[in-house]
Order: C-alpha cells, then structure tokens, then sequence
C-alpha cells in the first residue's frame, strides 16, 4: 500500500523568518513519521514523502520573478532556489536519520523536466526503486528545467498528485499550518467535490508562496482527481495510523 504525504513548506518552515526550520513542527512531523515506518509492524510500508518550500524556496523564487510558468534562463538564480531547497532537505533527512528513518533524497531539479505545454516528466523509477529496496524517498518542491523557459518552479504539491498518479498510491495527505480547509466561520469543511463549492473562501498563503497557497492545492487535487486529505500537523500520526482527519478533497 503505497502512501504519498506532504509536509507543507509553511508548516516545516518559519514563514516570517529567511530560511529557517521550524524546529518544533519539524521535529514532531519526523516523530510522527519514524512512529509509522520504523519497527517490526509499521502502520505503513511504503511511504513517500515531499515537503514544500516555506521560507527556503518561496522568497528565491519570488525575488528571481520565477513561477510555475515563468522561468529563468540565469543560472544563479537557478542554483538560489535549488540550494535554498537543498538545504532544508538536508534538515528534512537529517531528523529522519537520527529517528531511523530510513530516508533517501530525490532531487527534482536533476531528476525532472516539464515539456512547453508545462507538462511534467519525472524519474519515477527512482523513486519505485527506492520503495522496493525498503527506502522512504524524500522529494521536495523544486526549480525544473522548463522546454522554452529555462528553470520554472515545481511545487510539492504537483509532485505529489504525480506519484499519486503514477504510483497508484492507496492514500495521500497534505499536512499543513491549518487543520483543513476551511469555511468562512472558520470550521474544516470535511469534504470537497467542486472547485466552484469553495472558491469564495479559498485564498493564497498568509506566506510568500509562488505556488498558489491553499486555493493552489485545492484546485490541483480537483483537477487531477487524486483524492486526498488537508490536514494540520497535530493530525500527520492520524492520518499515517489509516485515519481520515481534516478535509477529503475528491472530484470523482
Ligand atoms: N480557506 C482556507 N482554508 C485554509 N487555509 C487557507 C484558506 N485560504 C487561504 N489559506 C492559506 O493557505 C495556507 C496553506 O497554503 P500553503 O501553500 O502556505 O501551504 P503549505 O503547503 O504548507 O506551504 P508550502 O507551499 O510552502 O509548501 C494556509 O496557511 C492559509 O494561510
Ligand atoms: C518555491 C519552491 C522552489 C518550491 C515550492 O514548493 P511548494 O512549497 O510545495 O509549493
């Protein structure tokens, strides 16, 4: 049963802060995910994981101009969001090792290419590999070579309904700062069928964020039909234990 789960940029990430973890979110999303692979009866076995950008990839990106569709060709600017990416994967793995994790990074920026139509290729045999051997891939939102745009963005949540999609995966959750979408009161909507049902409340981030925010992860779960779970950090044991919390997003 393969599970593809996200942990938000904006929730592994201090978002009023440049480039820095937030250690207490950080460190309880690698508890939570060594509680559910690691032992002799995990809860689930073949676990891939993708975290977003928050304050490491977002403000590089929004600095150089670039976008999901707008690229660069300058290859500093490249290697700003590449490397500011690079290092919080490094901080993402290092709290998997100590707790056991037994976690391996996939770098999208060599590993991926979007054609002019923007569409996405990826090596996903890396990643099936890496799940047969016993490994928990690491993936992360990411610069990627763009036909005709030079280096576009690739956020983590498009990453994530592809593995869905090419993995066939059982389930997939989005773990972010917020327990759900939510409704104008406020409360978790449980479920969403329709981009149409939602788009009065849904906004961007309260954070810098090239990839659309909540309204940008909604209408990418309903477009590509992966059905999926919103969810806040307190709910990553929740959802990873075969529970179903926060809000079930699924236009089939
Ligand atoms: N109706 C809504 N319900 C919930 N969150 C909303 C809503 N409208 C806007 N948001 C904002 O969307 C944010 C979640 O999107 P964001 O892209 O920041 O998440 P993330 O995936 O954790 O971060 P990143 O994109 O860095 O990986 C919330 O923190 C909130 O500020
Ligand atoms: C801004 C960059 C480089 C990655 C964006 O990934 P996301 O935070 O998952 O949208």
């Amino acid at each position: 049963m393969v599970t593809v789960l996200k942990l938000g940029g904006s929730v592994i990430t201090r978002k009023e802060r440049p480039e820095t973890v937030d250690e207490r979110t950080l460190t309880e999303a690698a508890d939570a995910v060594a509680a559910a692979v690691v032992g002799p009866d995990p809860a689930t076995s073949d676990l891939v994981l993708v975290h977003g950008g928050g304050s490491f990839g977002h403000p590089h990106a929004k600095e150089h101009g670039v976008t999901t569709a707008e690229g660069t060709s300058d290859f500093r600017a490249a290697m700003d969001i590449h490397g500011a990416m690079l290092t919080l994967n490094e901080a993402v793995l290092s709290r998997l090792h100590d707790r056991n994790v037994p976690a391996l990074p996939v770098h999208p920026l060599s590993a991926a290419a979007r054609d002019e139509d923007g569409t996405l290729s990826y090596a996903v045999d890396t990643v099936e590999t890496m799940l047969g051997e016993g490994f928990v891939p690491v993936l992360h939102g990411d610069g990627v070579v763009h036909a005709g745009e030079g280096v576009s963005v690739l956020s983590g949540d498009e990453l994530v309904v592809r593995l869905a999609a090419d993995l066939d995966a059982d389930r997939v959750g989005l773990c972010s700062t917020v327990p759900g979408v939510l409704d104008l009161d406020g409360a978790v909507v449980p479920e969403i069928g329709a981009f149409e049902d939602v788009h009065d409340y849904l906004g961007g981030s309260d954070a810098t964020d090239v990839t659309g925010g909540m309204a940008g992860k909604v209408r990418t779960l309903l477009e590509t039909g992966v059905p999926a779970h919103v969810f806040g950090p307190d709910a990553i044991d929740e959802f990873l234990d075969g529970g179903s919390p926060g809000t079930r997003i699924d236009s089939r």
